[in-house]
């Protein structure tokens, strides 16, 4: 199972690589690391087994944290009450925004990655409405729109495949400050 040890730290240089594609349909491998992708997400979000092995929580994780330049993202963000199904949950091959809205919207909180274990306070604006084209596993080709919190987290996984860290959209001068096309979600 995939614990914090395996995620790689800001600093090391394959956070900052853009992401290999994924060949498809995908190797045995590359299958077995899209489950323990999944896997660790379960894991992060389960109070038990999170404190058993120290993991910290999320609902998204890119290979390239993993040590790993594919571009590929587990995605797992829980529903509202226990019990409900997931509000987003998949494996996103060789993913690409294609096209996004001029509005914005930011956490309230800021943004978390598992690979910056410090706080980074600000903003972090993201499109509000993206159109992705992403792949499965077997080479199956989707195109689906996402909005709010399930886009915000999606764009974070992306930035990942890009060599990009949700620091870097933060405003540097005014970290709190949102201009007339940003909102807060949340
Ligand atoms: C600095 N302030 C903050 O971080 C921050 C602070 C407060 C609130 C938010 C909302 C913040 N922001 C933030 N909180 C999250 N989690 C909330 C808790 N949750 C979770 C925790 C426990 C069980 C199950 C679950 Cl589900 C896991 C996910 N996740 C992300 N991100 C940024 S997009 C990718 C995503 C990610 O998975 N990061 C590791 N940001
Ligand atoms: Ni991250």
């Amino acid at each position: 199972m995939i614990t914090m040890k395996d995620i790689i730290l800001e600093g090391h240089p394959t956070l900052r690589k853009k992401a290999d594609k994924v060949d498809l349909p995908a190797s045995p491998e590359v299958r077995q690391l899209a489950k323990d992708m999944q896997e660790f997400l379960v894991n992060s979000q389960d109070e038990k087994i999170a404190e058993k092995y120290g993991l910290r929580a999320g609902v998204g994780i890119a290979a390239p944290q993993l040590n790993e330049s594919l571009a590929m993202t587990a995605v797992l963000i829980p529903g509202f009450e226990e019990g409900d199904e997931p509000e987003l949950e998949g494996i996103f091959v060789n993913p690409r925004i294609l096209s996004h809205s001029v509005e914005e919207v930011c956490l309230r909180e800021g943004e978390g990655c598992l690979s910056v274990d410090r706080d980074v306070p600000g903003y972090v604006p993201r499109s509000a409405r993206i159109k992705v084209r992403y792949y499965d596993l077997d080479g199956n080709e989707y195109v689906k729109r996402f909005k709010g919190y399930p886009a915000i987290v999606l764009q974070h996984e992306i930035d990942h495949l890009n060599g990009i860290l949700f620091y870097d959209h933060i405003n540097e001068k005014e970290p709190w400050s949102l201009d007339d096309h940003q909102y807060l979600l949340g």
